[in-house]
C-alpha cells in the first residue's frame, strides 16, 4: 500500500472548516439515552455521533454493551437529528449487523487490532464496501501491526479508510490511562500524510481534566479529527465514567482548540524559519559529534574494563548519572521524561559500544 491523495477523499467530502468531530457516549445504554445525547450534538461540531454496541471489557462481570439493539437506537438517532454514526465491530457478525442497519462509518478497536486472524475476518466480511473504516492503533506500540490491519483492508478493496489513534498500554503507571506515544503517530503520518488520523483523546487520558490538552497537541500534530466520548450525564455513565465529557465541555473545547494550518506562504514567515532551521542544523550536527564524543570516552572506559576482567553495567555510577541529569535538566526546561528517555538510550548504545570491545 502506498500513500495517495484519494486515501482522503472520504473525509474531503464533508468540506469541513474545522477537524472531524466524532462525539457520543462510550457504549449505548438506552434509547433515551443515545437520543438525546444525539439532539444535544446535533448543533455542535460534531458530525458523526458514536457509541458501542459491542463492548470488549478488560475483565468479565461488568457491562459489555447492549447488543444489536443499540443499533436501532443508532439508526433513529440519525432520522431525528441527520448526524451519521459510527460503532466498533469486532467480528464479521459484527459487520453484517452495522451495515444491515446502515451505519455509516465503522471503527476497529485496539484489541481487535493486534489479532491478524481477527482483522482478516473482518476485512473479509467489508470487503467492497464503501463505507468509512476507522482503525485504533493495536494496544501494544507496534507501528507495524498497526499499518498491518490498515494494508489488509485496503487489499480487500476498502478504500475509504483512516486511523484512530488511542493511546498504548503500559505496565509503567502514568498519567495517561493509555501513553500517548506520539512519535509512532509522527511516524505513521510520514508513511501516509494522505491517511486521515483522529485522536482519541478519551481513551489516552482515561480522566477528563487533560481532554483539551491531548485535543491541541494532536491538532499541533496535524491530526485531522477528533473522537471524543460525550455523555448528557458522564459521572453516571454505565462504562468510562471518569473520561466521558458533557456536550457542553466539548462545544467549550472546541472553541478553545487553536486550529493551525500546516504551511504559510508568507516571505517573513519563511525567511525567518529558515534562519532559524538553519541553527537547528548546527545544534543537531553538534549533538552528534558530541554523543560520538562520549562513545569514545565509554570505548576507552570498555579497553580498561577488559584489561581487568570487570563487568559493564554499573548500576552505581549509572544511577548517579542519571539523577544528576534529571536535576540539571530540570534546571534548564527539559522534562523528566524526555532526559531519563535520552539518557537511557546513551547508556544503551555506550554498553553495546563496550560490548564489541570486551567481546572481541
Ligand atoms: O562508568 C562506567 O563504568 C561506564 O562504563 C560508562 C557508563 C556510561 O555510559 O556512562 C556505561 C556503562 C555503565 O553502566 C555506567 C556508565
Amino acid at each position: 500500500m502506498e500513500n495517495k491523495k484519494e486515501l482522503r477523499n472520504w473525509l474531503d467530502a464533508f468540506g469541513l472548516d474545522h477537524p472531524l468531530v466524532i462525539a457520543g457516549p462510550c457504549s449505548a445504554e438506552t434509547e433515551e439515552q443515545v437520543l438525546k445525547i444525539a439532539h444535544q450534538l446535533k448543533d455542535t461540531d460534531a458530525t458523526v455521533l458514536r457509541a458501542g454496541i459491542w463492548k470488549p471489557r478488560t475483565r468479565p462481570g461488568n457491562f459489555e454493551g447492549v447488543g444489536a439493539l443499540g443499533l436501532k437506537w443508532l439508526q433513529k438517532a440519525k432520522e431525528e437529528t441527520g448526524m451519521l454514526t459510527t460503532t466498533e465491530v469486532a467480528n464479521p457478525h459484527h459487520v453484517e449487523l452495522a451495515l444491515k442497519h446502515d451505519v455509516d462509518i465503522l471503527w476497529i478497536g485496539a484489541r481487535t487490532t493486534v489479532s491478524p486472524f481477527i482483522i482478516q475476518e473482518i476485512a473479509d466480511a467489508l470487503k467492497g464496501t464503501d463505507k468509512p473504516v476507522l482503525i485504533k492503533n493495536p494496544v501494544n506500540p507496534d507501528l507495524a501491526l498497526w499499518l498491518g490491519a490498515v494494508e489488509r483492508m485496503y487489499t480487500a478493496d476498502i478504500k475509504n479508510l483512516g486511523v484512530i489513534h488511542r493511546g498504548f498500554s503500559s505496565y509503567e503507571k502514568s498519567k495517561y490511562r493509555n501513553n500517548p506515544e506520539w512519535q509512532i503517530a509522527i511516524e505513521l503520518q510520514n508513511k501516509f500524510p494522505d491517511l486521515p488520523l483522529i485522536l482519541d483523546p478519551s481513551h489516552i487520558a482515561g480522566r477528563r481534566d487533560i481532554i483539551f490538552d491531548l485535543c491541541q497537541t494532536a491538532l499541533d500534530l496535524n491530526f485531522d479529527g477528533l473522537m471524543v466520548e460525550t455523555h448528557w450525564d458522564p459521572d453516571n455513565a454505565w462504562s468510562d465514567a471518569k473520561q466521558q465529557i458533557t456536550p457542553e465541555t466539548l462545544v467549550q473545547i472546541m472553541k478553545d482548540l487553536k486550529i493551525r494550518k500546516e504551511v504559510s506562504e508568507s516571505e517573513d514567515y519563511q525567511n525567518k524559519l529558515q534562519n532559524l532551521r538553519a541553527k537547528i542544523d548546527i545544534a543537531d550536527n553538534q549533538l552528534i559529534e558530541l554523543l560520538a564524543k562520549r562513545m569514545k570516552i565509554s570505548e576507552d572506559i570498555g579497553h580498561v574494563k577488559k584489561s581487568q576482567n570487570v563487568a559493564i553495567l554499573q548500576t552505581k555510577r549509572w544511577n548517579e548519572i542519571l539523577g544528576k541529569m534529571v536535576l540539571e535538566g530540570e534546571q534548564v526546561g527539559l522534562s523528566e521524561e524526555f532526559v531519563l528517555k535520552l539518557f537511557k538510550a546513551v547508556h544503551q548504545e555506550s554498553i553495546n559500544h563496550q560490548q564489541t570491545i570486551l567481546d572481541n
